[in-house]
């Protein structure tokens, strides 16, 4: 025990964690880790992300350094750095092995008659062990694994940020699941913010805010998903306001997510945009080529259907950025396939995919693209498209541009309203729903639909 090299003390370690984490855990921390030097007992860790780096410092550096010492070894130091720091056995800091001391506290409440959502709301689906971890959203990852395993301790608020469909909440119910499993005893509770609103609203009605409040407040992890539709609502914010500061003051862990930073989200009050800023807020980016074909793969397995590898890359080649999208495209490749009893092939799935408009070239076309064309159609500038001149000859083609952004790339609302000039994502919605609506009785805006359409091959 006392004789280790730095190679048969990593074997040790990794034996050992591999035995009492979960398979998820022992993923993100250890087998992303790289061991580097082992000198004077002080071994030296290199991770990846200042998240791990952050959570080996706080909880695994102080584990390992009592494993070892319960074990009969040498009281050893551990330090996690990124590749890119300097190597701190220079400096030898004394590492600071504090353990957070775990919080199991148990609050239950009657469910009596109240007409709110109750229970947890978790999707048995969305856990750890069914998220396929890529470059994208590898910090999101850990952020969540750690604060699912040191609730209230770790990183509080936890705030997840990023596009639509690329795993936000799925990370969120994970966090669930796993404080669960750790605490099978522990409140958690998932609503979306506007399950919030609603259910806030309703107590006020039914004058049952008391029981509102200690359902929403007596919880030990509460997850509020996308609550950039907090946005307006004066009312419900500031109850949140309350909700948010008692569970926090008592150190219950809060994980809250939207499709942008809380101080990007329009009328939010600037006092809750300050809270949300106190844990830490990590964006989630659409997943690499790689990320893709392993969630297909994923998903393929998990549902006992054997695609080639061909097939794979082909559909991951189709959609990159929407995950949500990207499973759509899978099923609609099986239900095809067994529509026609034919076997799932790259000829398949392209046929699969045709009407949808994610093929290739749906791709190739961006917002600029269909700028550039809307304003060539009706003389006007992009800039003119992107300004905020409300006159008739701009604002319908400005229209016309954001309709067609929308229906034709798959971007998200609050992309094509950055496209355009730094708009909102209601700007974009009001002016699809405009132009779908005039449609069907607008003989003139249908041929210019159908003209531009057709230039841009869609
Ligand atoms: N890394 C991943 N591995 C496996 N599945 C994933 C991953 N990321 C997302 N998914 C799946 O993609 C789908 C969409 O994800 P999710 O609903 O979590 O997205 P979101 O970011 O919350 O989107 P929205 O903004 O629309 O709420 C889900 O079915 C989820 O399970």
């Amino acid at each position: 025990m006392h004789d280790f090299d730095l190679d048969s003390l990593w074997q040790y370690i990794l034996e050992s964690f591999n035995k009492s984490l979960s398979q998820a855990s022992f993923k993100a921390w250890f087998e992303s880790a790289d061991p580097v030097q082992y000198t004077d007992q002080t071994l030296i860790v290199n991770v990846p992300t200042v998240l791990h780096r952050d959570y080996w410092t706080q909880k695994l550096s102080g584990q390992i350094t009592d494993m070892i010492k319960n074990a009969g070894g040498p009281t050893i130091t551990v330090l996690a750095k990124l590749p890119e720091d300097p190597n701190p056995l220079a400096e030898s800091d004394p590492v600071d092995d504090k353990l957070n001391s775990k919080k199991d506290t148990t609050n239950n409440v009657d469910a009596t008659t109240v007409d709110f959502t109750r229970g947890s709301q978790l999707n048995e689906r969305y856990t750890f062990d069914t998220f396929v971890v890529g470059k994208g959203n590898q910090f999101a990852h850990a952020a969540a694994l750690g604060v699912a395993e040191e609730p209230g301790n770790f990183y509080n608020p936890l705030f997840f940020y990023g596009g639509v469909g690329l795993g936000k909440t799925h990370l969120m119910h994970a966090i669930g699941h796993h404080m669960l499993q750790n605490n099978p005893n522990a409140k958690v509770k998932y609503v979306t913010s506007e399950t919030f609103a609603n259910d806030f609203i309703n107590s006020i009605q039914k004058k049952r805010q008391e029981e509102f409040r200690r359902e929403y407040r007596n919880v030990d992890l509460l997850l509020v998903d996308d609550i950039q539709f907090f946005a307006d609502k004066l009312g419900t914010q500031e109850e949140f306001f309350h909700t948010f500061n008692t569970l926090y003051d008592e150190k219950k862990q809060i994980v809250l997510s939207a499709d942008r930073l809380p101080n990007e989200i329009k009328n939010l009050q600037e006092r809750l945009v300050s809270r949300f800023k106190w844990g830490l807020s990590v964006d989630i980016t659409p997943p690499d080529f790689e990320t893709r074909i392993a969630i297909l793969r994923n998903k393929a397995e998990a549902e006992h259907v054997t695609i080639p590898d061909d097939t794979l890359s082909y559909i991951a080649g189709q959609i990159d950025s929407n995950i949500r999208e990207l499973e759509g495209a899978l099923m609609r490749v099986e239900a095809f396939s067994s529509m026609t009893k034919t076997p799932i092939s790259v000829n398949l799935a392209s046929e699969a995919l045709k009407n949808l408009k994610i093929n290739n070239k749906a791709n190739a076309l961006t917002i600029p693209i269909i700028q550039d064309f809307v304003s060539k159609y009706y003389h006007v500038s992009v800039a003119d498209l992107k300004g905020k001149k409300r006159t008739k000859s701009i604002v319908r083609p400005r229209q016309v541009a954001m309709y067609l952004s929308r229906e034709l790339t798959g971007s998200s609302l609050p992309k094509i309203g950055s496209e355009f000039g730094g708009k909102d994502h209601s700007t974009v919605i009001h002016a699809h729903e405009k132009i779908s609506k005039a449609l069907p009785n607008d003989s003139d805006l249908q041929r210019e639909i159908n003209e531009l359409r057709a230039e841009l091959k869609h």
